[in-house]
């Protein structure tokens, strides 16, 4: 085999909370991660040479040593004395930095398809310890489906798959920094925490209705003061027939759940003719049948 073409897919966090800050920086968090079936493509092909090279349709993307797919493959070349070459083209239709794990996911998919690319025949566990020196969110890449998420996300149980939904993804036109986020959040008593054990009894119950009302994000404590568009994409989801809308990881991307096809799709249309969603997506949720790991 000499190339593989993968799909990586966006994450939406249904709860997220923040259990307490650690003293090397990170956070202790308590997420339910769900895959939704927004991707990019991840091809990958063994070169004659030595070096690393990526390809992106999105020109504003490093192709170097910054993007998370080189970071993977450098990592795969230098823990198993690699020598042979890959190229890496990136076809993203997820959007950048957006609280959806974009470039986690591409990460993951280039672990997994190295893996099989050069035979390595690595363990789960060894690959997830990879994904973890790249970031926070590439172990649960790696896993998929509905799990939940705690450590700073290298501890993961697989959930039963959450009730099935439609989903609609609303990216505002702003920037937000993961680290910048974290960064500044106050741990205080007024803080709302989401019940993640009520979602996860929810869930086990198959009970959509049940799991959306304990729905929550610790984050948007700090994202919704900053930019209010935030607060603003939640409510008029809402007043569109959502059953519950969220920022989704540190954000900005808002989703909102339906359980009506006709209500996301007339809510779809109110968000790609107005002004608030600067990327607009209709999708649903993804639960892998093969997962890559
Ligand atoms: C917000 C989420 O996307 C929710 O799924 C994740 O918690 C963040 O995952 P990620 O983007 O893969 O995170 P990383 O790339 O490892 O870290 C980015 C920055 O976020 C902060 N960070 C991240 C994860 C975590 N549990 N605690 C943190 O404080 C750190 O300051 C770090 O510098
Ligand atoms: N393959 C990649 N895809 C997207 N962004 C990448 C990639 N590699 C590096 N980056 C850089 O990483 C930053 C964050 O990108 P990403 O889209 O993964 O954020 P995110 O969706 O907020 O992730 P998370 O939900 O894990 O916090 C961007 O500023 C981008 O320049």
């Amino acid at each position: 085999m000499n190339s593989i073409k993968l799909k990586a897919y966006a994450k939406i966090n249904l709860g997220l909370d923040v259990v307490r800050k650690r003293e090397d920086g990170y956070h202790e968090v308590r997420m339910i991660m769900q895959t939704i079936g927004l991707y990019d493509k991840v091809s990958i092909l063994r070169t004659n040479n030595t070096s690393i090279t990526v390809k992106t349709n999105l020109p504003y993307l490093p192709t170097d040593e910054n993007n998370l797919v080189y970071k993977a493959a450098a990592l795969i070349k230098k823990t198993y004395n690699i020598s042979q070459g890959v190229h890496i083209i990136l076809d993203k239709k997820i959007p950048v930095a957006a609280g959806l794990a974009g470039g986690s996911s591409n990460a993951a998919a280039v672990l997994y398809g190295l893996n099989r690319l050069f035979h390595l025949r690595l363990p789960k566990e060894e690959l997830l310890a990879l994904g973890l020196k790249l970031g926070a969110d590439v172990p649960y890449c790696l896993i998929r489906g509905t799990a939940l998420s705690e450590g700073i996300g290298e501890k993961l149980t697989p959930l039963p798959p959450f009730p099935s939904c439609y989903v609609l993804i609303v990216k505002p036109g702003i920037n937000v920094s993961t680290r910048y986020v974290y960064e500044n959040l106050k741990l205080n008593e007024e803080i709302d925490h989401p019940d993640i054990d009520a979602i996860l009894l929810a869930i086990k119950e198959n009970d959509l209705h049940g799991a959306v009302k304990h729905f929550g994000n610790v984050l948007e404590t700090v994202t919704t003061k900053e930019y209010p568009v935030i607060g603003e994409i939640k409510e008029q989801l809402i007043n569109a027939g959502a059953i519950t809308s969220l920022m989704s990881g540190s954000g900005p991307t808002v989703f909102g759940l339906f359980d009506s096809k006709e209500n996301a799709e007339r809510a779809f249309y109110h968000f790609k003719t107005g002004k608030l969603g600067k990327q607009v997506y209709l999708t649903g949720l993804f639960q892998p049948s093969l997962k890559f790991l």
